[in-house]
């Protein structure tokens, strides 16, 4: 009888360093080498000219359940995962209820754990309600099944300096660590939705200054140097955190930074469509920023690539610019994005995309089975990609729920071609595959 975690993947560029073959064994790599052989019913993938990397890991996703299971749930998300290289992801806690109790992330835990194309690992909430009054029970969803160990208020900015200096004390205790939306309220409300800058004069829309994103990030730094604790910070989308963030890190403070897709290619000038798929947060910027960022992320400044995959229903999003949802679809597309706009540029090697899509956010969150190299004796959780082929994205080939994708129509360079998880592929050929929930 033949095992479905068994696999020969023939022909393969490793991480774009030298083609092997790699023999899979009830889901773990058994083998490397050349001319590997196997019994008939092994179920082989030629990868000739295709990039083998680690299955990637996201840090930053949101699905929307509960609660929102109209736009996203768990099951839709990972099928979008594993169509996007993705063997891990990272569910943030924004969800209704929000997840800021140890019941809440073993719900997900469990129910992430029966989702069968990609593993889905919950975030905990830093305050109860993502209200940023009370802190959240951090320590007992730590202790959970869910073993909860990356808290955010993502969505929100824990802003009060004095309940963000406890989280990141607290969680020190057990390794955990704070990952911070950083937005003071004041300087950007929830109705600020374009760049500061001529951009939002021109389009009189309200302004969303780099300074409210920097003064927290700033403050953050400090707080986590006193703490001598873990400070993640999300979706950075200005030169300024850049340059901070690159002082932390000269400071030994324990800071890691992300950026998203989407910052690292679109700009404000996007907005004078007017058409809400380009309403982010925080929002898109200029591109002297997505050149800093680039920056960033080529000399390991910014970390991880995480991709805020924020699915929004039509009718969330179909409103003036000024009242719709923030957020924009990027599980699908993530590494398309990199590919054409930092590694045919030369601006990053393969090895690079393995170390900020999958190894570092696999450290991140602390995560055991993820980010290894492709090895032997290692879990057969690898990305297959195509580095030539050109796609021109179309939103209604997805597998998300939602349509809010700001890259339809545009043509990128180099695509997923299989994901393998456990020695499962999960993505094949084009299509999902057909995998039941497990019981
Ligand atoms: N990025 C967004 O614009 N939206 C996110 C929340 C967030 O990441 O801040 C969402 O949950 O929709
Ligand atoms: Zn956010
Ligand atoms: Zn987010």
């Amino acid at each position: 009888m033949s095992n479905d975690s068994n696999l020969l993947i023939t022909g393969a560029d490793i991480l774009g360093e030298g083609r092997a073959d790699i023999l899979v064994r009830d889901g773990v790599v058994s083998e490397i080498g050349t001319g590997l052989s196997a019994p008939d019913d092994v179920r082989r993938i030629d990868a000739d000219g295709l990039v083998a990397l680690p299955g990637f890991v996201d840090p930053h996703t949101h699905l929307r359940e509960p609660g929102r299971e109209d736009t996203e749930t768990i099951a839709s998300g990972a099928r979008a995962a594993a169509v996007g290289g993705y063997t891990a992801v990272m569910a943030m806690a924004n969800t209704t209820p929000v997840t800021d109790t140890a019941t809440a992330a073993e719900w997900i835990h469990d129910k992430g754990r029966r989702a069968p194309h990609v593993d889905v690992f919950p975030v905990g909430a830093v305050t109860k309600g993502l209200a940023g009054e009370e802190l959240a029970e951090l320590g007992l969803m730590h202790r959970s099944r869910a073993r909860v160990s990356m808290f955010s208020d993502d969505g929100k900015c824990v802003h009060d300096p004095v309940l963000m200096r406890r989280a990141l004390e607290y969680v020190s205790a057990f390794g955990g660590v704070v990952a911070q939306h950083a937005q003071d309220p004041r300087l950007a409300p929830h109705t600020a939705c374009c760049h500061e800058g001529p951009y939002s004069g021109l389009l009189g829309l309200p302004a969303w200054p780099a300074a409210a994103e920097e003064s927290i990030i700033a403050r953050d730094i400090m707080l986590a140097k006193a703490a001598r604790s873990r400070l993640h910070v999300c979706h950075v989308s200005t030169a300024g955190s850049v340059e901070l963030i690159r002082w932390g890190k000269s400071q030994g403070v324990e800071v890691t930074a992300e950026a998203t897709p989407h910052h690292l290619a679109l700009t404000v000038e996007l907005l004078e469509s007017y058409d809400s798929v380009y309403k982010v947060n925080p929002p898109l910027r200029a591109m002297e920023d997505v050149e800093a960022l680039r920056a960033g992320v080529a000399d390991g400044t910014i970390d991880v690539i995480g991709t805020d995959h924020a699915p929004h229903g039509l009718h969330d999003k179909q409103h003036d610019f000024e009242i719709a949802t923030f957020g924009m679809l990027g599980l699908e597309t993530a590494l398309s994005v990199v590919s054409t706009h930092l590694v045919a540029p030369g601006r990053m090697t393969w090895r690079d995309v393995a170390e900020s899509m999958s190894v570092r956010p696999a450290k991140l969150a602390g995560l055991a089975g993820h980010g290894r190299p492709v090895a032997a004796g290692e879990p057969a959780n690898i990305a297959l990609v195509d580095p030539a082929a050109t796609v021109v994205i179309d939103r209604e080939q997805t597998e998300s729920l939602s349509r809010n994708n700001p890259w339809h129509g545009r043509e990128l360079t180099g695509r997923v071609v299989a994901t393998v998880l456990r020695g499962r592929p999960t993505y094949l050929e084009g299509r999902v595959t057909d995998l039941a929930e497990e019981a």
